[in-house]
């Protein structure tokens, strides 16, 4: 099986880029730029990240992000994760940035933008990885600082096609963020959002009625409202799910207690994601592993992740149709 999920083609909905800032980068970058942090080795990393709840991941996850300093910078963590992605044959990637942990930091939203975009381009070209990037808003900011973002995001909606809501899930509402969504869709951008990763499975239904939503990030906690899953099921509504990252921050203590698998044979179009996996312990084909191991299934039942990926993607009706042409050709010769 392992071979079989190593071979599979995937496609990722679920990813922070300041997620994908291993160790090694960080000290790179921090002395390129003179950054103090406050490790002096990859095993003094490797230990602080030991999280209890999503907080105590943030806090540690903001820290880090203090040594993407130049365009350059961004450029390298993206291309380092594309890098990955190939490895693990990611055909299609759906990128999240938080242009606010950067904007906060005196470095201009220009410049995060062009630095990912920039590789994002040459993954396409030389990987042969397609792409998209969402801009997020951080929750535990206010309003103000939401449509600020929106603002700045205007000159570049060439590169940008949506926007998702992600940071402190628990005291930080869906409806905090109503009107800037609105304006959002106004403004012709998709809109994700994270909802039912530590939250109530009612942040969902918020997510969906308030911010308009076309597929939910993590969404978890929807099993605890049987006629919430109804009505995803019905809907069809994609939830972005990331095996790892949940155990990590505890949502689920261990994998043989997660409920992805049960989600997808209750019929959710649940996808597989690695969220930020410099810190989880794991790429796309680590959390199909992980998932897997603990939850016998058919290759059938795996490569559904896949199809439903693809089904939830923002790519073209024409490009899914020939990504679920290849996830087909390699589960019926495999
Ligand atoms: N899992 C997660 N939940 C909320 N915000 C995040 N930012 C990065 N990863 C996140
Ligand atoms: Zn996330």
């Amino acid at each position: 099986m392992n071979d079989f999920i190593q071979g599979l083609p995937k496609v990722e909905l679920h990813l922070h880029i300041e997620g994908t800032l291993e160790p090694e980068l960080m000290f790179e970058l921090a002395k390129r730029n003179n950054v103090d942090i406050p490790f002096s080795s990859t095993e003094e990393v490797s230990r602080a990240y030991n999280f209890h709840n999503l907080q105590s991941f943030l806090d540690i996850y903001y820290q880090g992000a203090n040594v993407l300093i130049n365009e350059q910078d961004f450029f390298d963590l993206t291309w380092a994760y594309l890098l990955r992605c190939h490895e693990d044959n990611v055909l299609h990637t759906e990128i999240f940035f938080d242009p606010q942990t950067h904007t906060a930091r005196g470095i201009p939203f220009d410049t995060t933008v062009n630095g990912i975009h920039r590789a994002l381009k040459k993954g396409a070209e030389e990987l042969g990885i397609s792409s998209k990037l969402i801009m997020c808003f951080l929750r535990h900011l206010d309003e103000e600082s939401a449509f600020e973002t929106l603002e700045q995001a205007n000159r570049h909606k060439d590169k940008i096609i949506g926007v998702g809501l992600d940071s402190a899930e628990v005291g930080n509402p869906a409806g905090k963020f109503e009107r800037v969504f609105k304006e959002a869709i106004n403004q012709g951008f998709l809109t994700v959002a994270h909802a039912g990763e530590e939250g109530p499975a009612s942040n969902i239904r918020d997510a969906l009625s308030l911010l308009k939503v076309t597929r939910v990030d993590h969404g978890v906690r929807c099993s605890d409202d049987p006629t919430l899953v109804e009505q995803l099921v019905a809907q069809q509504t994609p939830l972005t799910v990331c095996p790892l990252s949940n155990i990590k921050l505890k949502v689920f203590d261990k994998m043989e207690d997660h409920n992805i698998v049960h989600l997808l044979r209750q019929g959710l179009c649940v996808t597989i994601n690695s969220d930020d996996p410099a810190y989880f312990g794991g790429y796309m084909t680590d959390n199909f592993m992980a998932v897997a191991n603990a939850h016998p299934m058919s290759k059938k039942e795996i490569a559904q992740f896949t199809f439903n990926a693809i089904e939830a993607s923002f790519i073209s009706d024409k490009e899914k149709e020939r990504l679920k042409g290849m996830t087909q050709n390699y589960l019926e010769q495999n």
